[in-house]
């Protein structure tokens, strides 16, 4: 289901930090068309550690991204096998994770850039509800933006939802509670019983994020701390802009059951984008 790719086909170049299972690089990957030799920008995920259960999770989330194609959805090349090196191909996205970039904009985002982001992801996560798949893995620093959007020039920006990487099913509990508050509590509870409905817990959680500066929610909290978030009910601190509060509560309800469907969640974000005409101009709108 999706192309293997030779090693040699392949050059490395800078290394771009580390995921939570993988460190990432910048390369190229060279084909060959009509005759002659094509180079291609890509993003390299290199699979550390090398037992077993953690790269058939690694290539079925690479398959699985291979087997659906949507716009808003990363393209995986493939995968290469080398020695005991396992690494994923995917397109290179031009500005890299959401989380970054809005640490990096610091605030200066405009609030029609952010809802026009969560829309975009909550398309996505229609299109996928759509085919039945499970995602797992909705995040902010799982979101590529492709193109920045400059409300000066009238463009907009544009994301790619990412691989799952690893899944909790097959990672150990640390990782899972690591996940807290990505990770649906009933995931946490039991993995394997996981529905569609988890999905919309974590957007519900970067939905958090995009509008709150990328800043990473109960962060400096242990994962005892992240646990007995859980336990005992809690929500995130809830945003003053009321409509968008009331949207991340709904997606983040403990029981599964009533959190709203993606048609659901597009609906509520259309209604904020024209709940305040005047709102897409001041940015504070967002302020927690
Ligand atoms: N400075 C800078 C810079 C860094 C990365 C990219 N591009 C990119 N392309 C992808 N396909 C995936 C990723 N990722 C980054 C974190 C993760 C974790 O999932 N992925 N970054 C562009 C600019």
């Amino acid at each position: 289901q999706f192309q293997m790719i030779r090693h040699e086909d392949l050059r490395l170049e800078e290394s771009l930090g580390r995921g939570s299972f993988t460190r990432i690089f910048k390369g190229s990957k060279t084909d060959i068309r009509e005759g002659e030799r094509q180079n291609t920008d890509v993003l390299l995920k290199v699979l550390d550690g090398s037992y077993k259960n953690c790269w058939e999770s690694f290539f079925e989330a690479a398959s699985l991204m291979s087997q659906i194609s949507h716009k808003h959805l990363l393209l995986v090349y493939g995968i290469s096998v080398h020695r005991s090196e396992n690494i994923m191909v995917q397109e290179f996205v031009k500005y890299g994770a959401l989380d970054l970039f809005l640490r990096k904009k610091q605030g200066s985002v405009p609030v029609s850039w952010k809802l026009d982001v969560a829309k975009q992801l909550a398309c996505v996560l229609n299109f996928l509800e759509e085919k039945k798949i499970v995602h797992g893995n909705i995040s902010a620093k799982n979101l590529l933006l492709a193109r920045e959007g400059d409300s000066s020039i009238g463009t907009s920006p544009f994301i790619k939802l990412s691989d799952p990487g690893i899944s909790v099913a097959v990672t150990g509990r640390d990782v899972a509670l690591d996940r807290i508050p990505w990770v649906a509590p009933e995931v946490l509870e039991a993995p394997e019983t996981w529905g569609m409905e988890c999905d919309k817990w974590s957007f519900g959680t970067t939905l958090w994020e995009i509008f709150n500066g990328g800043k990473a929610p109960l962060q400096g909290l242990d994962p005892q701390q992240k646990l007995m978030f859980y336990e005992n009910h809690e929500q995130l601190p809830s945003p003053k802009w009321t409509e968008l509060a009331d949207l991340i509560g709904r997606c983040m309800e403990y029981d599964p059951a009533l959190r709203p469907s993606s048609r659901g969640i597009i609906r509520q974000l259309n209604s904020l984008i024209t709940s305040d005409p005047g709102l897409s101009a001041h940015a504070d709108k967002d302020s927690f």
